[in-house]
């Protein structure tokens, strides 16, 4: 198959090579000269240290020519930039494949922003625990890709799986993308729970009360399937954003919880951290559909409104006491 991707950082070029690996022809999009340069004719990324990229990949900064590529599009850029850049694409690819993870100022995932710009084009999105620098290392990872159309979902499955990239099928597209976004957002409260001292029990508790939120908000948004929260895309990446060195919206809760501007920990990052993008329109959403995200507001006030980090901690704590389930579904009467 073919494949042009869209964003050369580290995920869209680590998913080239292992595509690449996979036998397929790609084309990678950079917005600059000199990350194309350096993957032409070095072939290494300054996004993936230490990564020997295949000879076979090729970059280019040319839209128009990523367009006449192939029809099948890889979503790789930040999702606050995904619209601005699918609106320079022509013409509508006939297939998009996204791995952006986040809620754009429009208050929309990126399978919304897709159906908005090119109605006609099917959709699928890969998401779940997949640190860039682990597949391009080719360490064992396990993904889901979702579509509405589950033969698309086979397709891409087949062509994209391999001996170290398991790739499991949902047709839960909103559920899965939720997911994504709001798992950023969780792993920047279990940042400043690192960065405020380690603190074990709190941050095995943010994990699970973060699951809650992300499956009370998802289920509002219209989630498909709550179990989607409880596989790879949900709970599966909530476990390495939360815990992993590598994850960015973890070391950004982790440095603010420490002291530091967030305008300095944003602009001395080469990559980006999604969650710090997300959490605004994220709780503009939850408030117009009536879903309580206590952790997500707390982490908008730390990053937004300069609170202090302690306090947010204990007023979480201090918040009303309650039964543990709050999934509709599984709600116990209330007169319990
Ligand atoms: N890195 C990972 O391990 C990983 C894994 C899974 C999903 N993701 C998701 O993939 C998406 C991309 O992440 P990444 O880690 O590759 O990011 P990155 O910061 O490494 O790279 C982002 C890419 O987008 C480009 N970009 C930045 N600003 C832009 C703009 N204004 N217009 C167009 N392009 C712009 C950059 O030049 C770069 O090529 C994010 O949504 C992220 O959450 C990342
Ligand atoms: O480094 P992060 O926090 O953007 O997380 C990257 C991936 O989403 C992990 O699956």
């Amino acid at each position: 198959m073919k494949f042009s991707i869209l964003g050369a950082g580290s995920w869209g070029t680590a998913f080239a090579k292992l595509l690449v690996e996979n036998g397929h022809d790609v084309l990678l999009w950079a917005r600059r000269k000199e990350v194309a340069r350096k993957i032409n004719d070095d072939h290494k990324s300054e996004y993936l240290e230490g990564i020997e990229l295949p000879v076979e990949l090729r970059a280019t900064t040319d839209l128009q020519e990523l367009s006449r590529f192939s029809d099948l599009v890889v979503i790789a850029v930040p999702v606050k930039h995904v619209r601005k850049v699918l609106k320079r694409l022509w013409p509508a690819p006939r297939m998009v494949l996204n791995l952006s993870k986040g809620i754009d100022e429009s208050l929309k995932t990126v399978s919304q922003i897709v159906q908005e710009i090119w109605p006609d084009t099917t959709y699928a999105v890969l998401s779940g625990p997949c640190h860039a620098i682990e597949v391009a290392r080719k360490l064992p990872t396990a993904v889901v890709v979702a579509s509405r159309n589950l033969e698309v979902a086979k397709t891409l499955q087949k062509a994209v799986s391999n001996s170290y990239f398991r790739v499991y099928l949902s047709h839960d597209v909103l559920g899965v993308e939720v997911s994504g976004a709001v798992k950023n957002v969780i792993a920047i409260a279990a940042g400043v729970v690192d960065g405020l001292g380690g603190w074990h029990n709190a941050k095995a508790s943010l994990i699970t009360r973060g699951l809650h939120e992300m499956a009370r908000f998802g289920l509002a948004f219209g989630a498909e399937n709550p179990l989607t929260f409880m596989g790879l895309a949900g709970v599966g990446d909530l476990i390495v954003t939360c815990n992993s060195p590598y994850s960015r919206n973890r070391y950004v809760g982790e440095m603010v919880a420490k002291g530091a501007e967030l305008s300095q920990v944003l602009e001395h990052m080469k990559m980006v951290a999604e969650g710090v993008h997300t959490v605004g329109p994220l709780l503009r959403l939850a408030r117009d559909l009536d879903v309580e995200m206590p952790i997500c507001e707390q982490v908008y006030e730390i990053l937004f409104k300069k609170k202090n980090p302690a306090s947010s901690i204990k007023e979480l704590m201090e918040r009303p006491l309650k039964l543990e389930s709050c999934l509709t579904a599984f709600d116990l009467p209330s007169s319990l």
